[in-house]
């Protein structure tokens, strides 16, 4: 098992497509191929508009594909040649039954596993990349082993993924580590070491970490759960800054210095999306409850409260600023995914900041750099943002040209932290729109003091930059 040849990847999504990207690209003795069941999506990865949008990942495609990186929809082909299989399916957040609303959703990765097993006619080093609960390994490898063929035997090894979208390329080609979680025996060992060669096509020896699985798959979670308290963290700090008239920018630069502490992921926002901090969370807290740790999960929990706090707290700023009406009051947005650098809208706080405000009947004209139109409207008109899809389609008015959404708005909203944000002419701008002129930049970019020369009444998170005349808020600390 030591030197693998052919690589399969179950799941051509966003882990799925980069990771195998990276790895062709730096393995070019190994043949890889990413297989799904969505024929869509095979299609646009093998097109020249691939089906996600990341940094670079274009070039890399381009420079692998059809030579030694495929995609492809024959999943049992793809598994009964390879050497090494990544699972690398969605875990999303159950929507029904047991653990509903907490719990990841594991049909994915057990249907993948049953089919490795179906149709595997040699060994096989069986790879969880998908995020997923502690002891997710064993029920793949138990499942693999009550179905397998006479000679054919199984390694299950847990190698999560710490990618983040917008960086994905970056991030793969210099992982701060790679995890290899494996069995403790001297099969188990084979596994890991022929994952681990793998890597070190790229990685340094020293960044390639290795334990044992239940480690390895606790420690994903974690990862995610630290990351996302600490944007909640500062996110309940910025509240306080604007009670009290402190700068959560300064408060962070001040902590972030304490090497202990260290200075990133301290920008407070209108609070953390995307599809994993909510649902690793989510998952963890679940996970504590059933191990009768009741304590544990509501301390997780919280994470998640902060950040649904954020959210409403700044949606009730704008309407608040705006004299406490925003009903017809055309508001443009600016920024619908959940990050910049990614066309990706999953638990984006954009969707809900308009759910907010659509909820007061404001129009609202949204603009964003990636993300398709058809998937805004179908993030506004899911059930759980609106009850009314045709009341939504009244509201919301789609637009490719920031400069047009603003036309005649009694304010601009900024969800995204996109780049080019920052340097439209915001006097054009503001020549357009209905005055007073408000801004609330919700993502900390924009050169505030330069908007308030021009004439805007600009508000942010964490800092007080107006006079509350509108909301009549003390500065004095009781
Ligand atoms: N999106 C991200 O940035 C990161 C995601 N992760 C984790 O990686 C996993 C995958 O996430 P994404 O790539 O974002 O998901 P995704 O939803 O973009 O892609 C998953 C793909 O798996 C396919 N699929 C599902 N069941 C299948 C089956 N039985 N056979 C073949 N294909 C199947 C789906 O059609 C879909 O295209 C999740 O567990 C996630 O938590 C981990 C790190 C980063
Ligand atoms: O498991 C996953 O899916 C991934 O989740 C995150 O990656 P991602 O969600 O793609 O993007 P982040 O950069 O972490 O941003 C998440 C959200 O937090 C927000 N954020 C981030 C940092 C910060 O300081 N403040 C803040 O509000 C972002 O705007 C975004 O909405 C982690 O950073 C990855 O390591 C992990 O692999």
């Amino acid at each position: 098992m030591a030197d693998v040849k052919r690589v399969c990847c179950i799941g051509a999504g966003y882990v799925g497509g980069p990771t195998c990207a990276i790895i062709a690209s730096k393995c070019p003795d190994i043949t890889v191929t990413v297989v799904d069941l969505s024929q869509a999506r095979i299609n646009e990865w093998n097109s020249d508009k691939l089906p996600i949008f990341e940094p670079g990942l274009d070039d890399l495609v381009k420079q692998c594909r059809g030579k030694n990186l495929f995609f492809s929809t024959e999943i049992e082909k793809g598994i009964k040649e390879a050497d090494l299989i990544f699972i690398s399916v969605n875990t999303p957040t159950k929507n029904y039954g047991i653990g509903k609303g907490r719990a990841a959703d594991l049909k994915y990765i057990e249907s993948a596993a049953r089919k490795i097993a179906e149709v595997a006619v040699s060994s096989k080093i069986v790879v969880e990349k998908s995020t997923v609960p502690v002891k997710a390994a064993e029920s793949i490898a138990h499942i693999l082993q009550a179905n397998h063929r006479r000679g054919v035997h199984y390694q299950v090894l847990s190698n999560p993924e710490f990618l983040a979208e917008g960086t994905a390329v970056k991030d793969l080609m210099y992982p701060d580590r790679v995890l290899i979680g494996g069995e403790l025996s001297e099969e188990g060992n084979r596994a890991i070491m022929a994952l681990s060669n793998i890597y070190q096509h790229w990685v340094p020896k020293d960044n390639i970490i290795t334990m044992n699985t239940w480690s390895s798959e606790l420690s994903k979670l974690t990862a995610n759960a630290f990351l996302a308290q600490r944007i909640s963290s500062i996110n309940a700090i910025s509240a306080v800054c604007e009670a009290t008239g402190a700068d959560v920018s300064e408060v962070a630069h001040a902590i972030g210095t304490d090497s202990r502490i260290g200075p990133k992921f301290l920008q407070a926002s209108v609070g953390f999306g995307g599809s994993c901090f909510q649902k690793d969370v989510l998952n963890l807290v679940y996970l504590c409850e059933c191990l009768n740790l009741p304590d544990v999960a509501v301390y997780w929990q919280t994470v998640i409260e902060m950040n649904e706090f954020q959210k409403r707290r700044f949606a009730r700023r704008v309407i608040e600023a705006l004299f406490n009406t925003v009903t017809n009051k055309r508001i443009a947005i600016f920024g619908f995914a959940f990050k910049k650098d990614t066309g990706d809208t999953r638990e984006s706080p954009s969707i809900y900041i308009c759910k907010y405000l659509m909820d007061e009947q404001a129009k609202l004209a949204i603009y964003d750099p990636k993300v398709d139109h058809e998937q805004m409207i179908s993030d506004l008109t899911h059930p759980s943002i609106s009850d009314n899809p045709t009341r939504v389609q009244e509201l919301v008015t789609l637009t490719k040209d920031p400069y047009e959404a603003a036309r005649s708005a009694h304010a601009i909203v900024i969800c995204t932290e996109w780049d080019e944000f920052k340097d439209y002419d915001y006097q054009k701008i503001y020549d357009s729109m209905l005055k007073p002129a408000f801004i609330f930049d919700g993502r900390m970019i924009l050169d505030h003091k330069q908007l308030q020369k021009i004439g805007y009444h600009v508000e942010t998170i964490g800092k007080r930059l107006s006079d509350d005349v509108h909301t009549g808020k003390s500065t004095s600390v009781p």
